[in-house]
């Protein structure tokens, strides 16, 4: 099935799905890579696969501090002789012969003639002469670390489109890469509309309210990895906030407002958009954050997506379809982590309507994910969205969602 654009969709309802297709579709290709040092890569995302250049370990090496010895013929004996030591970093120059062995630490290569370490705890010493106590219980091959055990030369050791995170930042180093090829940043920028908006800080109007949403909004954007242009609250100027919005349209990668998208308002933003672009107003059968815009602006058609103006649904519709799209123009796969969970309280839905819940999740005793929801849902109630730790996804073909239904959680943090 051939997905439709933004523009093709009509004045229909939508469904979540088909919305967030329809806006993957304004990500044109991947950014640019660009190389960063590797202290300053962390949670960037890999450009191109990093292949393993020498094998790891790089050669045969001891997982115990003890002696190395040979144990392959059938009866080695108990007392050996020892002929020298490793250490890391200080390999043993020679071959042991039979019943020779050597003083090893962990991590320091095996000599040659050797197979098997055998650890101090199993050890009893007299001058040059080494007795190995319990002998039935050593193995051929104990506490060898083999040379390519973990990768072989040339094997790809982080698959590009790769979020770098702190195991896979020691990986690189371990493999000598002092830069890395990641992408770009996704550059996103951020405003809110509204006569009643005031900044904080600023002194508040009678009836006029601080504006949450940038601020929300700037922190998702950032914990998932954009670069966050804040281009404020926007003027009550359409001439000025075409000029803001042309130059966004140059520098950013995607353009993110709140407020305004509710049927029926004389909004100049809406008027700056078609000015510099196109806009469509959708509909989508979600709860909260049915109104959203979604258009393109300047001479690269930069996306643009207008999200409602009520605090929750500002931010959950950010986190179902501004997410993804970042998720895109970094060459990660869009698909959101969700688990299953058990309910522990009932949780509001319709059938025809996916319903999106503050929620909490916990192990409960058996070891299972168990999930209730954080209180008073209402679309402008940020307090429980404090609370909460995921979202609870209640698709569109259920119609409700008991105590002990299994239900689907979103988690609020990054995951991935
Ligand atoms: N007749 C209809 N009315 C409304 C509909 C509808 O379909 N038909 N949809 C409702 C839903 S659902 C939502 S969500 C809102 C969306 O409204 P807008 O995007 O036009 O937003 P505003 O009217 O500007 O504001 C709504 C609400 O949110 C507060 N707000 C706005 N910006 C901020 C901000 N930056 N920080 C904090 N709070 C903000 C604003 O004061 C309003 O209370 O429309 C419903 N109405
Ligand atoms: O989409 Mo509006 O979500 O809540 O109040």
């Amino acid at each position: 099935m051939t997905t439709l654009s933004c523009f093709d969709l009509g004045e229909r309802m939508l469904g979540v799905v088909e919305a967030r297709d329809a806006l993957l579709t304004l990500v044109a290709g991947r950014l640019a890579a660009e190389k960063v040092p590797l202290a300053r890569a962390h949670g960037r995302v890999l450009a191109e696969a990093v292949e393993a250049p020498f094998d790891v370990p790089g050669h045969t090496n001891s997982a115990m501090d003890g002696v190395a010895l040979n144990w392959s013929t059938e009866d080695p004996g108990e007392v050996f002789l020892q002929v020298g030591e490793a250490l890391a970093g200080q390999p043993f120059q020679g071959r042991l012969g039979e019943g020779e062995c050597i003083a090893i630490t962990t991590g320091a290569p095996l000599p040659p003639g050797a197979d098997t370490v055998v650890m101090l705890e199993q050890l009893e010493r007299d001058g040059d002469r080494v007795r190995v106590t319990r002998a039935d219980r050593v193995k051929q091959g104990q506490n060898v670390r083999q040379a390519g055990e973990d990768l072989r030369a040339g094997q790809v050791a982080i698959a590009a489109g790769r979020r770098l995170e702190a195991a896979a930042l020691g990986l690189l180093a371990s493999l000598g890469q002092a830069e890395v090829r990641v992408r770009r940043r996704p550059r996103v920028a951020v405003f809110s509309t509204g006569d009643e908006v005031t900044a904080p800080g600023e002194a508040r109007a009678q009836a006029a309210i601080y504006d949450a949403n940038r601020y929300s909004l700037m922190g998702l954007l950032q914990e998932h990895g954009a670069e966050v242009i804040d281009l404020g609250i926007v003027a009550d100027d359409t001439d000025a906030l075409v000029e803001q919005l042309a130059d966004a349209a140059r520098t950013a990668d995607l353009v993110v407002s709140s407020g305004g998208v509710s049927v029926g308002q004389a909004d100049h933003t809406r008027e700056a958009v078609e000015r510099l672009g196109r806009l469509t107003l959708w509909r989508i059968a979600m709860r909260p954050g049915r109104p959203m815009a979604c258009g393109v602006i300047g001479p690269d058609e930069t996306p643009l997506l207008g999200l409602p103006g009520n605090p929750v649904a500002c931010m959950v519709t950010c986190l179902v379809f501004v997410v993804p799209m970042l998720a895109a123009l970094e060459g990660r796969s869009p698909t959101q982590p969700r688990w299953k969970a058990v309910a522990g309280s009932a949780f509001r839905s319709r059938v025809g309507r996916t319903d999106y819940s503050r929620g909490v999740f916990h192990c409960d005793a058996d070891g299972n994910l168990r999930v209730v929801n954080t209180g008073n849902q209402g679309s402008g109630i940020l307090s429980s969205m404090v609370s909460a730790n995921c979202l609870v996804e209640i698709p569109e073909d259920t119609d409700s969602a008991s105590i002990d239904d299994i239900v689907m959680v979103l988690p609020l943090f990054r995951f991935s």
